[in-house]
């Protein structure tokens, strides 16, 4: 028999993130956000994962955990097969160098003091020694690959364009040769010609570099054709996860349908029919919400229902 080879190089085992939420007189723990609350998936080389949920389901705060960001309260993260809980693990194993997070809001995560050239150029003087001349030349060649001109070096972030930013993100987060890009909204602030742009020009990219994406969304329609695989989340835990034809052409969990049938419908003709599909999914909903929640409105654990399909449901056979 052929022997499997496991190609994922960044493990997240029940993953846990607990914010304390403190009142009173003496500013004590009152209860907690459960943000993150038991996740479990894991990322292999050059592959494309969603994480899709709505406002608050806690998939930023994955991301964030993910690249040291937040501590997490539970859990573990395993990179190379090493747990990577301590900065001086992190850098002696170079995560910090190979798992890189862009975000929607690029305006603000480019210092607007800092020129073109300054910006891109952070992330190597922080890792790599290079001379003046190399370090140019460098900056130059993201600029290239992400299809910016030479000019854009002595200018600021406000001089270009949302999109624009987001490619000049992109250099700079890939300066360092990363393995996994964790991709927070990346263009839900860009008009629509122009989202689509930056999400093939994100993939002419991971080809170049084999790089992993995780991509991180409220909307279902905008990671269509970008995922390999999708984790749907809610409430903090995973509701459903499986291969992008799974999720799209086969969906379980009433989320997850729910969420299918709030993506907007661009053809004119078929408008109807996705009204009246949101209805009975609305429907099906009232009638079902017991099959998907315990009676504390709780996630329930994700039960696998073929080879890559797993639905968080009470029983298999309640589907
Ligand atoms: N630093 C923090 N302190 C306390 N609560 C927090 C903190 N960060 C996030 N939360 C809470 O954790 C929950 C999950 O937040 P998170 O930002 O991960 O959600 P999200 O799915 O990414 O939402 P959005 O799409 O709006 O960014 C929310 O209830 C949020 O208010």
């Amino acid at each position: 028999m052929k022997e499997v080879i496991k190609m994922s190089f960044l493990e997240i085992n029940n993953l846990k993130v607990h914010f304390p939420i403190r009142g009173g007189f003496f500013n004590t723990i009152k209860d907690y956000v459960y943000a993150v609350d038991g996740v479990t998936f894991s990322i292999e080389e050059g592959k494309t994962y969603g994480l899709i949920g709505e406002s608050g389901s806690g998939k930023t705060t994955i991301g964030k955990a993910i690249v040291g960001l937040e501590r997490p309260t539970g859990g573990e993260i395993l990179y190379n097969g090493q747990q990577v809980h301590t900065k001086r693990l992190k850098k002696k194993m170079g995560y910090h160098k190979d798992v890189q997070m862009i975000f929607q809001d690029v305006l603000s995560s480019l210092d607007p003091k800092k020129r073109i050239r300054d910006i891109i150029a952070e992330p190597i003087r922080n890792h790599e020694k290079l001379t003046k001349e190399e370090e140019l030349e460098k900056v130059l060649e993201l600029l290239n690959i992400v299809g910016m001109p030479a000019d854009a070096l002595y200018r600021y972030p406000h001089e270009f364009s949302g999109g624009q930013r987001q490619r000049i993100g992109v250099a700079r987060s890939v300066s360092l040769n990363p393995r996994l890009i964790v991709a927070d909204e990346p263009v839900s602030a860009l008009d629509l010609s122009v989202q689509a742009q930056v999400l093939n020009f994100l993939k002419e990219i991971q080809k170049k570099f084999n790089l992993s994406y995780l991509f991180i969304s409220h909307d279902l329609g905008v990671v269509k054709h970008m995922c390999d695989y999708i984790y749907i989340m809610h409430r903090g835990r995973f509701v459903e996860a499986g291969t992008r034809d799974d999720i799209y052409n086969n969906p379980q969990h009433i989320y997850t349908k729910r969420l299918i049938a709030a993506i907007p419908e661009i053809n004119a003709e078929n408008r109807e029919e996705n009204y009246k599909n949101r209805i009975n999914v609305e429907n099906e909903y009232r009638e079902k919400e017991s099959l998907f929640y315990d009676e504390k409105g709780k996630v329930f654990d994700l039960v696998q229902i073929s080879d890559t399909h797993y639905v968080a449901v009470k029983s298999k056979e309640d589907l």
